[in-house]
C-alpha cells in the first residue's frame, strides 16, 4: 500500500426536487473512469474532462446498466479499506463536495435496504471477517469513537454529557489525539449501528439547537482495530492496530466566503479553517509529489481536521457531485479539488506493536518528568502523592527561573478544541514545573488507558450508553426498550420570543438559561456546538 496514489472517486447524483423545479440540466456526464462537465453559459465549448479512480453514475436508476448503486461504491471503496485495515494500516476515507450533492447519503446512506452507505457497510462486512481470521493464535478487538469538528471545536457524539468541546493535544510521543475523546468496545454489527445511529441523532439534536444543519461541520468516525497474536511456539504476544476514518466533510461552498450565507461572527471566521486547510495540505501534498521533493512544509498543523488525521490521510477521497447546470461552479471546483488529490501517494506503515512500545515510550517520558521536576524543587513524596485529579498545577508549583517552552507565533494556540502547542523531548529548552507537571499528568493518564483492561473498557461503554439514552430521551430522542433508538422528533421552530424550541426538555431549557444568564446577547455570536443544548437563538 506505502507509495500507492489516493484513491479517488466522483459520483453524481440524482437532480433534486429543487433543481427540478428550477427546470435545472444535467451538466455533468461519464464514460468509463472519465468524468466530463459542460460549461452551461458556454455549451459550444467542448467539456471539461477528468478521469479518475472511479466515476460512479448514480444520476439514473438501477434500469440503467450504467448505474452505480451504494454495493458498487462500497465494494470498490470499502472493501479495500478493510483489507488493509487488516493487513495493519491506517487507512482513511473523506467525502467532499457542496452542500447537499451527496456525501452524506455515500457515506452513511439511508436506513432502507440496499440504500446503506460506506459506514454502515463497512461495518457490517467487518465481524465475519474477524470470525473468518479468528483462530487460536489471532484474536481481534474493535473500538469506536465519533466526533464532530464545528468552528474548530471538537466534540464527542457518543458520551453526550462532555458538554464543553474537547482539547486536541499534541504529545511528545503519541503525536496529536483528543483528549477524554471516548472510544467505545464494539462486538457486534449492531453495536457499532446503534452508536452510528446515536451519534447521527445527537448532531442532528444539536444542529437543531442551534437551528442550523450538520453540513456545517465535520464528521469523523473512527474504528480502531487490534489484532492480537499470541505465539503458540514462543509465548510471545504481539498485537498490530490500525485505524479506519470515515470522514463526512462539511458542505464545500463554505470555503469560499463570498458564497457564506448567514452565519456567526466565530462561524465566519472558523467553520472552514479545516476545509480550506486540507484543502491547502492536499495541494503542497500534490506539488511536492509532482516536484519529486522529499519533504516540504505541509500545514497540517493549521486546522483541527487535518491535524489530527495528518498520518492518516491516504487511501480513499469521494468527491460528491450535483449534476445541476446551476451548480456548475461548485462542481467543477469539486471536480479540480478532486483531481488534485489524485496525485497525493500513501505512506502507509504497519502499526507493529504500538502499545507495548508505547507504553515503555510513555513510562520513559514519566521517569524524564518526574526528575525535571524532582530538579526543580518538588520533593520525590510530593510527586508520588500526587493523584492526577487533585492537582491543580497552575500555581501550585515554586516558580523557577527556566523559561517554559516558547510557542511559535504561528503555532495555534491552546484553547478548547484548538490546537496545544508542540513540543518534542530532544529539541526543546527546558520546560518549567506547570507545563512539567502537565505532561506528567497527561502522560500517566495515556498510560492508564492504554493499560485498561478489556472489562474496565466494557464497563465505561456500558455506563456511557445509558448516559447517552437517558440524554437523548430528555432530548427529545425516542429510545426503544431494547436500547436501540428511534429517530429523533422534528426540528421544532425556534420561539421568536424566547429563542427557545418549544419542545425542548427542562435540563437542556435550564443549561440554555444559565448560559444566557452568564452571557447576555452572546446567543448570536457564540456557535459552540459542544453544548448540546447550546445557545439556540437564531444565527444573524
Ligand atoms: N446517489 C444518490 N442517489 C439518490 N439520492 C441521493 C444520492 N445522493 C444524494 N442523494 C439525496 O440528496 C439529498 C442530499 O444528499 P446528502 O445529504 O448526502 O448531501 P450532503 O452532501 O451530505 O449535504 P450536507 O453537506 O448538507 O451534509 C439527500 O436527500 C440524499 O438522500
Amino acid at each position: 500500500m506505502a507509495g500507492a496514489s489516493v484513491k479517488v472517486a466522483v459520483r453524481v447524483r440524482p437532480l433534486n426536487a429543487r433543481e427540478t423545479s428550477q427546470d435545472a440540466k444535467c451538466v455533468v456526464s461519464m464514460q468509463g473512469n472519465t468524468t466530463s462537465i459542460i460549461n452551461p453559459k458556454q455549451s459550444k465549448d467542448s467539456p471539461k474532462s477528468f478521469t479518475f479512480d472511479y466515476s460512479y453514475w448514480s444520476h439514473t436508476s438501477v434500469e440503467d446498466p450504467q448505474f452505480a448503486s451504494q454495493q458498487q461504491v462500497c465494494r470498490d471503496i470499502g472493501e479495500e479499506m478493510l483489507l488493509h485495515a487488516f493487513e495493519g494500516y491506517d487507512v482513511c476515507d473523506f467525502a467532499y463536495g457542496q452542500t447537499g450533492a451527496g456525501k452524506s447519503y455515500t457515506m452513511m446512506g439511508r436506513q432502507e435496504p440496499g440504500q446503506q452507505g460506506i459506514v454502515p457497510q463497512l461495518c457490517e462486512d467487518l465481524f465475519p471477517h474477524v470470525s473468518e481470521n479468528q483462530s487460536a493464535q489471532l484474536s481481534y478487538s474493535v473500538e469506536v469513537s465519533y466526533m464532530e469538528i464545528c468552528c474548530e471545536r471538537v466534540r464527542d457524539l457518543l458520551n453526550l454529557k462532555s458538554r464543553g468541546s474537547l482539547r486536541v493535544r499534541e504529545h511528545p510521543i503519541l503525536g496529536p489525539y483528543v483528549q477524554d475523546l471516548s472510544r467505545l468496545v464494539v462486538t457486534s454489527y449492531t453495536d457499532i449501528a446503534d452508536l452510528v445511529d446515536c451519534g447521527n441523532k445527537a448532531r442532528t439534536v444539536a444542529a437543531t439547537n442551534m437551528n442550523e444543519t450538520s453540513s456545517r461541520s465535520h464528521a469523523v468516525f473512527t474504528i480502531v482495530f487490534t489484532e492480537h497474536c499470541h505465539d503458540q511456539l514462543t509465548g510471545l504476544d504481539s498485537e498490530k492496530v490500525s485505524q479506519i476514518s470515515l470522514v463526512d466533510l462539511a458542505g464545500s461552498e463554505r470555503a469560499d466566503s463570498s458564497g457564506a450565507r448567514v452565519m456567526c461572527l466565530k462561524e465566519g471566521a472558523n467553520i472552514n479553517k479545516s476545509l480550506t486547510t486540507l484543502g491547502k495540505v492536499i495541494s503542497a501534498l500534490a506539488d511536492m509529489q509532482s516536484k519529486k521533493r522529499k519533504s516540504d512544509f505541509i500545514p497540517y498543523r493549521d486546522s483541527v481536521l487535518t491535524w489530527l488525521l495528518k498520518e492518516n490521510l491516504g487511501e480513499a477521497m469521494m468527491a460528491a457531485l450535483s449534476p445541476a447546470d446551476i451548480n456548475y461552479k461548485e462542481t467543477l471546483s469539486t471536480l479540480r479539488y478532486a483531481d488534485c488529490t489524485k496525485q497525493i501517494r500513501c505512506n502507509a506503515i504497519i502499526n507493529e506493536d504500538p502499545n507495548a512500545r508505547l507504553i515503555r515510550e510513555l513510562q520513559e517520558e514519566v521517569a524524564r518528568l518526574r526528575e525535571l521536576l524532582m530538579a526543580q524543587g518538588l520533593s520525590a513524596s510530593a510527586l508520588e502523592g500526587l493523584k492526577m485529579e487533585e492537582v491543580s498545577v497552575r500555581g501550585a508549583l515554586p516558580a523557577v527561573s527556566s523559561p517554559l517552552a516558547p510557542v511559535s507565533p504561528s503555532s495555534p494556540t491552546t484553547h478548547h478544541g484548538e490546537l496545544e502547542p508542540s513540543f518534542s523531548p530532544n529539541t526543546e529548552p527546558q520546560i518549567g514545573p506547570e507545563e512539567a507537571m502537565e505532561r506528567l499528568q497527561e502522560t500517566e493518564k495515556i498510560i492508564a488507558e492504554l493499560n485498561e483492561t478489556w472489562e474496565e473498557k466494557l464497563r465505561k461503554t456500558e455506563a456511557l450508553r445509558m448516559e447517552r439514552e437517558a440524554l437523548l430521551a430528555e432530548m427529545g430522542v425516542a429510545v426503544r426498550e431494547d436500547g436501540g433508538t428511534v429517530g429523533v422528533f422534528s426540528p421544532k421552530k425556534v420561539s421568536e420570543e424566547s429563542g427557545e424550541e418549544p419542545g425542548l426538555q427542562s435540563e437542556t431549557l435550564s443549561l440554555r438559561r444559565k448560559k444566557k444568564k452568564k452571557k447576555p446577547g452572546a446567543v448570536a455570536q457564540d456557535c459552540n456546538p459542544s453544548t448540546l443544548g447550546g445557545q439556540g437563538g437564531p444565527i444573524t
